[in-house]
């Protein structure tokens, strides 16, 4: 049986991980944070000594990495080499550097490949949130969305999480990360064909999680 997945997918500060979560709780489904597999895999990198700069070496070190993904929405947890990541992969240093090991081909094959293991082991269905769960990791997903929200929104959001840093600062470094996220080659940041846009700027999170809720029950119960 193909397990039941909601592939929400977005730029950086959209509110995928709030609402994929929103979601998640509402339907009783599991829920995965694919960036904090990126994030847990750069932090592991940062404590090796990788040279990041090097695809070569950031390709080769990463075969080692033993990343694990808790997917209960409740307390959806962390792991790299067996040390609770949760707090320190969000790191200002592992954020500056995530972008540059998630454009290495060789390190999305691996983490691919975990979260479709991931996916498939969730037999009430997941909610699975990222930049190319649509496009690449889940193509045949029940329901897709592409969360976006304006630049200026998202940088105060992520502002206010970080307990007020520049704001203008921030939002440069939303800018840069989605640049590179979106003009990578290997599967890039992109809306999937068949995934329905939602624009979360002048809407609640509450909002955002009923629009989402009543595309599954779309699908779920076709009128
Ligand atoms: N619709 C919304 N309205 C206001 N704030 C939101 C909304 N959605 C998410 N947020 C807030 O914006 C911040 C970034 O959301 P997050 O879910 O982490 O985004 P992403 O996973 O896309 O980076 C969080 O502090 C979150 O609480
Ligand atoms: N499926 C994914 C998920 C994240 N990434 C990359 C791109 C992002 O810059 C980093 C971190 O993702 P994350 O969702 O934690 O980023 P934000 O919370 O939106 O700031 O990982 C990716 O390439 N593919």
């Amino acid at each position: 049986m193909t397990t039941f997945v909601i592939a929400v997918d977005g730029p950086s500060g959209s509110g995928k991980s709030s609402t994929a979560r929103g979601v998640a709780q509402r339907l009783g489904l599991a829920y995965l944070d694919t960036g904090a597999m990126y994030r847990a895999m750069t932090w592991a990198l940062l404590q090796r000594g990788t040279d990041l700069t090097d695809a070569d070496a950031i390709a080769r070190d990463a075969e080692d990495v033993v990343i694990v993904s808790g997917t209960d929405p409740s307390d959806p947890t962390i792991e790299a080499d067996g040390t609770d990541v949760a707090l320190p992969i969000r790191s200002s240093e592992v954020t500056g550097s995530v972008s540059l090991v998630a454009a290495v081909p060789h390190v999305r094959e691996l983490l691919v490949q975990l979260q479709r293991s991931t996916i498939a082991a969730a037999e009430q269905g997941i909610v699975v949130e990222g930049r190319d769960i649509g496009s690449t990791v889940a193509p045949d997903a029940t329901v897709k969305v592409f969360l976006v929200a304006d630049a200026a929104a998202r940088a105060a959001r992520r502002t206010a999480e970080l307990g007020g840093a520049d704001a203008a600062a921030t939002q440069e470094a939303l800018a840069r990360r989605d640049h590179i996220d979106s003009t990578r080659t290997s599967s890039p940041l992109a809306k999937a064909p068949d995934a329905v846009e939602i624009d979360g700027t002048h809407h609640t999170l509450e909002e955002v999680v009923d629009q989402v809720v009543a595309l599954v029950e779309q699908v779920r119960e076709p009128r």
